[in-house]
């Protein structure tokens, strides 16, 4: 069976994975250097305390009998939500986050020795969107497909078992949030499971990869140029990110501006990703976002990514189509899709679109407000 390690096979990323130890730097270098970060920032935690509710990312508690058609109004609305009474306990959020934490805090030369190849997924680097960038972005990511044993030797060649252990629980639990999330949104839109042909095998519905990203964001000495992570949607169903208690990551909401999404103690984030923009016909749009950094602490955050068995056609479902409505994606494999998002970025998703711009949905790329200049 293809497993996503392919994509990159056919595609390599090249990116200099040289750079400096973060911590020793006094000032911002020229090569991290962006301009036009501030524009149209909104801190949700001042607006909450607005009469306009809307303009915070909406909470949903799993536990409300009415949390399909909550997320499904956050989705369609705002292509993220954070989730509460999600059933994932607070220690394996900290065990994770701790993992992260020792990881990035190893010397520079131990964590090169588990470096990513550029054909391959696991591994240490820089983000791999880099390369689109004229400027490099303040931090350092470890990612992780199928088992981390090979690269986690490398860095802990003692203690690599209890890491292991660790991300593999992580692993295992958050799948399960993930289907489980996967089928509310569904529901949300009138779909069940067995609408869907390799959902409704309990075999193929299980064989649904995923990956894992770790990623690490230095204190830096001059936050308001440096970019931590830049604007890019995830290619996936959907992404489950666990933030630290430091606030960083931001969305882009049309009319709103780049919204920070307040970090929420035992709370998860859930991001609408792009094969889930397609399944869905548009209807709920992948999200865009980006994180910034800070001088006084450094952030850290996980994202568990979620997607469909690597070979699997994803298309517009049919309920969502019809004569009025017709079908603006092409099928796509998300192994053939994160190759085209490795050769075309933040265009991938127009590069499937079939038709122009109908009843008003667009792809969030093509958004010239997602620009950010830089240099
Ligand atoms: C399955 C994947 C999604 C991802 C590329 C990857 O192969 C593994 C890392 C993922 C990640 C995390 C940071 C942002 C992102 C755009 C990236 O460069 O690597 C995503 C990729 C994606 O969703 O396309
Ligand atoms: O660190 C964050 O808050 C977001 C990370 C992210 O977007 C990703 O890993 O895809
Ligand atoms: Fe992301």
């Amino acid at each position: 069976m293809p497993s996503l390690s392919e994509a990159y096979r056919a595609h390599p990323v090249h990116i200099n994975h040289k750079h400096p130890d973060f911590n020793s730097l006094q000032e911002l270098p020229e090569s991290y250097t962006w301009t036009n970060l501030d524009d149209h920032t909104i801190n949700s935690n001042n607006i909450m305390k607005d009469s306009s509710s809307n303009s915070s990312v909406p909470i949903i508690d799993l536990s409300d009998p009415n949390a399909s058609k909550l997320i499904g109004h956050a989705c369609k609305t705002w292509g993220v939500y954070q989730v509460v009474n999600h059933g994932i306990p607070l220690s394996l959020l900290d065990d994770i986050q701790w993992v992260g934490q020792t990881l990035f805090s190893l010397p520079s030369h131990q964590k090169l020795k588990a470096i990513r190849s550029p054909d391959g997924v696991t591994g240490y680097g820089l983000a791999r969107i880099s390369s689109f960038f004229p400027k490099l972005m303040w931090s350092e990511g470890f990612t992780i497909v199928g088992s981390p044993l090979d690269h986690f030797r490398q860095l802990w060649p003692q203690d690599y078992a209890k890491y292991c252990d660790i991300v593999l629980q992580y692993d295992e639990t958050m799948k399960k949030l993930a289907e489980k999330l996967m089928l509310l949104m569904l529901d949300s839109l009138g779909i069940t499971k067995e609408d869907i042909k390799w959902a409704s095998s309990k075999a193929q519905f299980e064989k649904a990869c995923a990956a894992m990203q770790l990623n690490s964001y230095p204190i830096c000495p001059d936050p308001d140029r440096a970019m931590g992570l830049a604007p890019h949607t995830d290619s996936t169903f959907l992404t489950i990110l666990s933030q630290s208690d430091i606030s960083g990551l931001q969305v882009q909401r049309e009319g709103f501006g780049w919204v920070t999404v307040p970090p929420l103690h035992g709370g998860l984030v859930v991001n609408v990703g792009d094969l889930f923009h397609i399944l869905s016909n548009g209807l709920y749009p992948s999200v865009l976002h980006r994180v910034l950094v800070n001088r006084i602490r450094q952030r850290f955050s996980v994202a568990y990514l979620y997607g469909p068995p690597s070979n699997v056609e994803i298309c517009p479902h049919a309920k969502l189509v019809g004569p009025t409505q017709p079908p603006l994606y092409r099928s796509v494999t998300w192994n053939e899709y994160l190759g085209t998002k490795a050769k075309h970025f933040n265009k991938a998703l127009s590069s499937v679109r079939l038709c122009a711009l109908i009843n008003g949905l667009f792809d969030v790329n093509d958004s010239n407000k997602s620009s950010v200049q830089v240099g």
